[in-house]
């Protein structure tokens, strides 16, 4: 028998006790021996609920129990979750862990404290929910140089955007829903300004290329400014908004973003709708993979921990996750970074032609019936930064508000 601890009976912290419940026989054939917990720590009680027989308030039961062999870190956020995690690896306890601000913030450190006690750090429910990507870069993709990993990282978004997009529904009722169904971080705005995607696609990068890429490094836009016009214009140009993290190497270098961008219905993202997350990887050996599936939720989420904890009692003493450097890996600037603009304009298009045709040379014009006094412009491809340079001399041209929106195209 194993015996694990659980920090947190929050979302995830209950869809693991329901997991390891439902599907007790078979996941502990697969481990290999039984299973228990023996402990949950939150901060609450949960009075009539079976688990209140193991609950715990006190960290330092846990730590101090040497037959506790496995610990579930699914509380969130960087404190205290870093102090008892690093605690519980040099104790010579493996860790499972949900926790991407944790996992983008200390991942290297404490995987290299695993190997060192030849035990494991494990974190596959931190990116992507319940679709296998960390596991997958960590061994199955090992023969490969990775040249780009893109993906709808962050299910709260992309549930938003696809029922903005498919219902016209409003930007904060929908993510009331989101909240509801137990998707979006403790504080939204994790999700919505893009932190949270930030975080995960730092992660992915920092595993792919064996060093440390900071998450504050990562140039990032959330979902906040998008609007309904905006949804109505890639609707009549059969464009989808979706929040994509990118990591890509271009020549020797990487550069990453987490930004809302129109995609083609040919992109291999556009598809990806409501929770669903989806990530693409390209390798100079496989060519391209993707990986599908619920990117957050109590069950999907669980699935992926109870994964994690399963191969944590499989190899008790040892360690079978690589680890990333944690010298720091430099970015190219985002302004170096090719890309198209769509950019909506005040004014009318046959007033304003001369100017932005001046300004952005061959660009696709875009007026549409139902909305006066304005149009939008696709621009051909060129680095951000001179895309920015020719944003601002439009408004230095017309008015300071004259830029509606600008969102970044990939067709
Ligand atoms: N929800 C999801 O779909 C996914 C979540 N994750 C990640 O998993 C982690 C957990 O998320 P989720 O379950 O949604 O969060 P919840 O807020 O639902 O659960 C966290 C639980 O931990 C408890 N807790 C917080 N701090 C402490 C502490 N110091 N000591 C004891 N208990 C504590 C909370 O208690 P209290 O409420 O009283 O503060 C709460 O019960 C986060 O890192 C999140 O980003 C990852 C993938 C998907
Ligand atoms: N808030 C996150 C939860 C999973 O990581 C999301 O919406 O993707
Ligand atoms: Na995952």
């Amino acid at each position: 028998m194993v015996n694990i601890a659980i920090l947190g009976y929050g979302t995830v912290g209950s869809g693991v006790v329901e997991v390891l419940n439902t599907n007790r026989d078979s996941i502990n054939k697969r481990a290999g021996q039984e299973i228990n917990i023996k402990y949950v720590l939150d901060l609450k009680d949960f009075e009539g609920d079976p688990i209140q027989k193991v609950i715990v308030h006190d960290y330092d039961v846990i730590i101090n129990d040497d037959s506790v062999k496995v610990i579930v870190e699914v509380m969130g956020g960087v404190e205290p979750a870093y102090t008892f995690v690093k605690e519980a690896l040099l104790k010579g306890k493996s860790v499972v862990s949900s926790n991407k601000e944790l996992v983008a913030k200390h991942g290297a450190e404490l995987l290299q404290i695993a190997k060192d006690k030849n035990i494991n750090f494990l974190f596959e429910a931190s990116v992507g929910g319940g679709i296998p990507i960390i596991r997958p870069l960590n061994q199955s993709l090992t023969a490969d140089e990775i040249y780009e990993i893109t993906g709808i990282l962050n299910g709260t978004t992309n549930y938003i955007l696809s029922k903005m997009s498919k219902e016209g529904l409003a930007f904060d009722s929908v993510l009331k829903e989101a909240q509801e169904k137990g998707y979006a971080e403790r504080n939204p705005a994790a999700d919505v300004e893009g932190h949270d995607a930030c975080r995960k696609i730092a992660i992915l990068s920092s595993l792919a290329f064996g060093m440390q890429v900071d998450f504050e490094d990562i140039y990032t836009e959330g979902i906040t400014k998008i609007t309904d016009t905006d949804m109505q214009y890639a609707k009549y140009l059969g464009l989808d908004i979706k929040l994509l993290a990118t990591s890509k190497k271009v020549d020797q270098r990487v550069y990453a973003r987490v930004a809302p961008m129109m995609l083609g219905s040919g992109h291999p993202l556009a598809n990806v709708h409501d929770v669903f997350n989806a990530i693409f990887v390209k390798g100079n050996v496989i060519g391209d993979v993707m990986f599908y599936g619920k990117g957050a939720g109590k069950l999907p989420t669980a699935s992926a921990v109870v994964a994690d904890v399963v191969d944590a009692a499989k190899h008790l003493e040892r360690n079978i996750m690589s680890f990333w450097s944690t010298e720091k890996m430099g970015l190219m600037e985002i302004k170096e970074v090719p890309t198209q603009y769509f950019i909506r304009i005040k004014g009318s298009s046959s007033d304003m032609n001369v100017n932005v045709q001046k300004l952005f040379g061959a660009i696709q014009i875009v007026q549409l019936e139902e909305i006066d006094n304005e149009f939008a412009i696709i621009t051909e491809e060129e680095a951000e930064g001179e895309l920015n340079k020719k944003v601002e001399q439009l408004r230095a041209l017309t008015s300071e508000d004259a830029v509606l929106s600008v969102i970044r195209v990939e067709n």
